[in-house]
């Protein structure tokens, strides 16, 4: 059973005994979310990260959740991407479609991955005018309160040094406010060239879930979600604070160990 500790300002943060439980649990999640947007919005508008984000949710290509979730109403986007082929090992797109996509039937004309024959700048561009086409038609909704599209939910992963999506610590990304999507080419994670969107679309999500697995993570989920007081750095993660919707965060012991609210519960 997972610990559950809702945090103020910081969201609830789910605890699990194991990777095969956060797997489950995080499974029976997206499911849930998917089950309520496609109820009251007809549709479900899911934005997905790479790295180990994708095989957790391996469990939703499995029984039930492949006969249960409405695939049919979702609509697929990246928060982030890296700049390379579609058919390129580092895509996250293909990771996306190998591991998940192609073992459930959504629809291939709601995946909405980027134009991989431009260039870095080109292609945050070109996806931030196909998002305002689908944020018009309220494919995707939007927020009550700026002008940014309101995700029914953003999944994200966090890297060791916190970054999220493709915004990474002191990067001149974090403070891009005017655009949906921007690109930056100088990663310092390869590969360099990627787009991603940016802190206001994130934050204006209906739901945003990070998920983090393994030690190697366990001091950044700390500095992300303790109560470290003004002289705290600030890194990515701990800016992802949807105003008008609900941030959850999905840990494995491992990366929960370094946490003081968790502690407190021991
Ligand atoms: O394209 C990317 O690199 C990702 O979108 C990135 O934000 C990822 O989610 C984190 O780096 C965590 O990756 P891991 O879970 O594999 O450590």
């Amino acid at each position: 059973m997972a610990i559950s500790l809702g945090l103020k300002d910081r969201g609830d943060v789910r605890i699990h005994e194991n990777v095969d439980e956060l797997a489950t649990d995080l499974a029976d999640y997206i499911a849930e979310l998917s089950e309520i947007s496609v109820k009251e919005r007809g549709f479900f508008a899911v934005a997905l990260s790479g790295g180990s984000l994708i095989s957790l949710m391996g469990k939703l290509c499995e029984t039930p959740y492949n006969k249960t979730v409405d695939w049919s109403k979702w609509y697929i986007f990246w928060a982030d991407e890296r700049v390379v082929a579609k058919n390129h090992a580092d895509s996250n797109y293909k990771l996306a479609k190998d591991g998940l996509l192609s073992k459930v039937p959504v629809v291939p004309g709601h995946v909405y991955s980027i134009n991989d024959s431009l260039s870095a700048e080109e292609a945050a561009n070109e996806y931030g005018f196909v998002l305002r086409q689908l944020v018009k038609t309220r494919t995707v909704d939007v927020s009550e309160i700026s002008d940014c599209p309101k995700f029914d939910l953003i999944l994200l992963g966090m890297g060791s040094d916190g970054h999220v999506a493709s915004l990474f610590p002191n990067h001149m990304a974090l403070e891009e406010n005017d655009e949906w999507v921007t690109f930056i080419t100088d990663s310092p994670k390869p590969p360099p060239e990627r787009i991603t969107f940016t802190l206001p679309v994130i934050n204006s999500a209906s739901n945003v879930a990070v998920v983090v697995k393994g030690a190697n993570k366990a001091e950044a989920v700390h500095l992300a979600i303790d109560d470290l007081g003004p002289e705290c750095p600030v890194s990515p993660a701990r800016m992802v604070c949807p105003k008008n919707g609900k941030l959850v965060w999905f840990l494995d012991r491992a990366a929960a160990s370094e946490l003081e609210a968790y502690e407190c519960t021991k």
